[in-house]
């Protein structure tokens, strides 16, 4: 089975004004909500490609459970823990002239709810797939995630995380089965500026060196790079299309390679079933589906990089 763990999850509140103007009144003329947070994306879109998993994490107030509500009707079943205090966030995505993203906080997490986390990862069984990805609210200490991969190391799960800086670089030791920092996130992660694809593959090999057996590094419109655990590099240009809205593009983006690497056990059409896929949700309003996955990846094409 596949897990998919969102520590702080969103009503993603998406609007899009005409030349939105800081200071004024502005009126939006499109607005609809999702529920979001990054592993339930991931949920959504492993579904949308018939792939079943079910969705962990924590809710609070009416606003988890609307969340809850929206990403059962999906047919996902979901094992969220209510920590009763405060509400899950409502994010703020508004596309105009640019996109902007605005992101709350969410509710507390208290000790004893990160224990009763613990006490239902410990069920996991040989064989699952756990995801861990997006940020984790305020409260909870930065070795979270490495702390989880460190309580389950001797079960035999693959972990797949999708989170920066030290939430990230800390799981590292524990050799998650992949990570997706995007081209941004690599810069940020070792303090650098990255000038060219080069320099992208260098840092991203330092990421493979310090423990991770694959290493996807998206790059929105410019394409994507996968350094596989077989030694060698490879290179996609993403798909050209419209952008209508590239929220959760990247966790559409890790759906899309477990979904490829599930059913074919072959790297190179998971990096490619994950490029496309990527690109399918960036190019539509709602998360991508199976049609748009299967339309896109006809123009999905890997080369090797040479290094
Ligand atoms: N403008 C775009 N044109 C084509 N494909 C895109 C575009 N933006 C995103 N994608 C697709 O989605 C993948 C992931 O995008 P991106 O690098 O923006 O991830 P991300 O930064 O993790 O995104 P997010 O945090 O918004 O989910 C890309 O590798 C690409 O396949
Ligand atoms: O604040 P985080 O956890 O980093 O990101 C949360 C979020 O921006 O990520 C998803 C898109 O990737 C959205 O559904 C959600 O609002």
């Amino acid at each position: 089975m596949i897990y998919t763990i969102t520590f702080n999850p969103s009503i993603d509140y998406m609007v899009t004004v005409d030349q939105f103007q800081t200071g004024e009144v502005n009126r939006v003329q499109d607005e609809y909500i999702l529920a979001g947070g990054k592993g339930i994306n991931v949920s959504i879109v492993l579904k949308n490609l018939g792939v079943e998993s079910q969705t962990l994490g924590f809710i609070a107030g009416f606003t988890g459970k609307e969340i809850q509500k929206r990403v059962e009707e999906k047919g996902i079943h979901t094992d969220f823990i209510d920590v009763h205090n405060g509400y899950s966030r409502i994010n703020f995505k508004l596309k105009s002239q640019q996109e902007t993203e605005v992101n709350g906080n969410g509710p507390h997490i208290s000790k004893q709810d990160i224990e009763l986390l613990m006490e239902k990862l410990k069920k996991l069984k040989k064989g699952d797939i756990l995801v861990l990805s997006g940020s984790i609210p305020q409260c909870v200490s930065n070795d979270i995630y490495a702390n989880i991969m460190k309580e389950l190391q001797d079960i035999g799960i693959e972990i797949i995380v999708d989170a920066t800086g030290e939430l990230l670089m800390k799981v590292l030791e524990y050799k998650p089965f992949l990570i997706k920092p995007n081209n941004h996130e690599l810069a940020e992660m070792f303090h650098v500026k990255l000038f060219d694809q080069k320099d992208i593959v260098t840092y991203a090999k330092k990421l493979q060196e310090m423990g991770a057996k694959n290493v996807l590094i998206s790059m929105a419109g410019d394409g994507a790079f996968f350094i596989c655990e077989n030694g060698k590099v490879y290179f996609s240009e993403a798909p050209k299309g419209i952008v209508k809205n590239s929220v959760g593009a990247g966790d559409s983006m890790v759906a899309g390679f477990i979904a490829g690497y599930e059913k074919t056990k072959d790297y190179i059409q998971a990096f490619k079933m994950g490029v496309a896929t990527g690109s399918a949700s960036a190019f539509s309003h709602d998360l991508a589906t199976q049609e748009e996955v299967d339309e896109l990846l006809k123009t999905v094409h890997e080369v090797e990089y040479e290094y």
